[in-house]
């Protein structure tokens, strides 16, 4: 919410004006990515360059407080997930990566997957 007229990226934002950052768009904006449609972890490996571009945290002095730990459970519970059990499509079709209305990007035709919890599993269940 801008406090006080201003401009913004040389358009006029007048007081009061709620501003929403397009972060979809500026993620996959060619000028900025190489290949921005493209699954490449490496990307965003430390020294490459391109990891200082990624804001889904925002940025700024009202960025997220919370980065730290969601950044942290994210990568704790997938790993978690797929070191604990095993997985498996339940079709054979090319996955639809089509993307449907609202601000989480729900997919608009769900994955449907199969999962088994590996032995490993068990034995840190019945250890806890
Ligand atoms: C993957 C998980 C998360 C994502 C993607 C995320 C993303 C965001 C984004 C985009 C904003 C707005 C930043 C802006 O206005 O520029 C925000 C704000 C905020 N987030 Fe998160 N967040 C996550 C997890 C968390 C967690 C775990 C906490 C707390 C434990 C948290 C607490 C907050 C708070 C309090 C704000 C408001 C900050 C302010 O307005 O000053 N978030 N978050």
């Amino acid at each position: 919410m801008s406090s006080d007229d201003c401009k913004v990226g040389g358009y006029d934002v007048p007081r009061d004006t709620i501003l929403l950052v397009n972060a979809w768009a500026i993620h996959r904006d060619p000028k900025l990515w190489d290949e921005p449609n493209s699954f490449k972890p490496e990307r965003f490996e430390i020294g490459d360059g391109e990891a200082r571009k990624l804001m889904p945290f925002g940025l700024g002095r009202r960025s997220c407080p919370g980065s730290g730990l969601a950044q942290r459970v994210v990568g704790l519970a997938l790993g978690s997930l797929i070191q604990c059990f095993e997985w498996e499509r339940v079709g054979e079709e090319k996955v639809d990566m089509t993307e449907g209305r609202g601000s989480t990007m729900p997919k608009v035709d769900p994955l449907v997957v199969l999962c088994k919890a590996r032995p490993i599993t068990n034995n840190v269940l019945v250890a806890a």
